[in-house]
């Protein structure tokens, strides 16, 4: 494990809403300090809509309005040097994307054109990113990758229908690391896929990461993929990072109360007494709760949970945690 590859500090990415001429914003991602090092996977986890995949869009530089960045900042280390996405030019970030950072979004299965084979899309890919205009040469580049990565390379001959799902998901993973970035950004590549096929593509993630030794960073609300891909997770609730910790210890140790609740909610082999899942809803984005947001719906919520959103308190090495029952020295009484 390196020095921080991507870091993100303070950082708040809201969607402001035009409706009927007011402005609604959407406080999708609140004050997010992360640092993702080197040659590690971080896995982001939380439940849906808590802002997962705004804050891979901020980290990835691929805001587009309604999202705007409204405060603090995201950073690279390039060549050793670390600088402010902010202070990029359109031409730097495009020329930084899929050489340097991949962001492989939701959904992405549909950058396969329907209509033509996987070789033309990989071309087209090719000669769009590379000094690379010979067909034969651009052939070549992704038969090789494809290789590389344990894909059969006559899938280059299919159209994306005569594949299967999950053969689909590693071909457009395999487009994003063809030119080697340091980071990928995966959000929900395994999502709608059943377990088994999910399994390939988790292996594929860790192969890539292990053959191009960059920095992977996933997110899923399917703590089991966590499990079994992450070095660390950070917990997100409303926007927030909550928690975040080494894998292992993040299972064995949860404790913020939420992540009480997700780790408690898997099932557990052999084990048939029901699951305790969260109570009550997650919150609105647009009107979160005051303090901290976890609170209307935490067994454990104290006075000055409802006034004031906790700091982060180490409470092991790599393991921090938001919570006011840490801060007051209550650790552990909310297991
Ligand atoms: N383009 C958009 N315009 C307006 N609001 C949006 C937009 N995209 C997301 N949001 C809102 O921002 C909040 C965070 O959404 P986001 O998609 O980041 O969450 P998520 O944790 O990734 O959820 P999911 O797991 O369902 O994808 C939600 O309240 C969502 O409704």
């Amino acid at each position: 494990m390196g020095d921080a590859i991507l870091r993100a500090e303070a950082l708040r990415a809201f969607y402001a809403l035009d409706i009927y001429g007011k402005t609604k914003i959407i406080k999708a991602v609140h004050d997010v300090d992360l640092a993702i090092r080197e040659n590690e996977i971080y896995g982001i986890a939380g439940e849906s809509g808590c802002g997962k995949s705004t804050l891979l869009k901020a980290l990835a530089a691929a805001v587009e309005p309604p999202l705007r960045i409204m405060g603090g900042k995201v950073c690279y280390r390039v060549n050793g040097a670390e600088i402010d996405v902010a202070a990029l030019s359109q031409e730097e970030k495009r020329r930084l994307r899929m050489t340097y950072i991949a962001y492989v979004p939701q959904g992405s299965m549909s950058v396969l054109n329907p209509v033509a084979r996987i070789r033309d899309t990989y071309r087209d890919f090719i000669e769009s990113h590379l000094d690379v205009h010979q067909k034969s040469d651009a052939f070549i580049l992704a038969r090789d990758h494809l290789i590389e990565l344990g894909l059969p390379p006559k899938i280059l001959d299919a159209y994306p229908h005569q594949l299967s799902g999950g053969m689909r998901q590693r071909v457009t993973i395999a487009l994003a690391t063809l030119l080697k970035p340091r980071i990928i950004i995966g959000d929900e590549p395994t999502t709608a896929l059943d377990v088994v096929v999910q399994r390939g593509v988790v292996q594929l993630l860790r192969d890539v990461q292990s053959r191009l030794k960059n920095t992977i960073v996933l997110v899923t609300h399917d703590m089991g993929v966590h499990a079994n891909i992450a070095d660390r997770i950070g917990i997100m609730y409303a926007g927030r990072i909550v928690e975040e910790a080494p894998t292992e210890r993040m299972f064995s140790v949860p404790t913020h109360p939420y992540t009480q609740y997700l780790i408690s909610s898997l099932p557990r082999f052999g084990d048939k007494t029901p699951r305790e899942s969260v109570p009550g809803s997650p919150p609105s984005l647009a009107n979160p709760p005051s303090g901290c947001p976890f609170h209307p719906r935490c067994p454990h919520a104290m006075e000055i949970c409802k006034r004031e959103m906790p700091g982060f308190t180490p409470v092991a090495p790599d393991h921090r945690v938001a919570c006011w029952l840490v801060e007051e020295g209550s650790y552990g009484k909310a297991a």
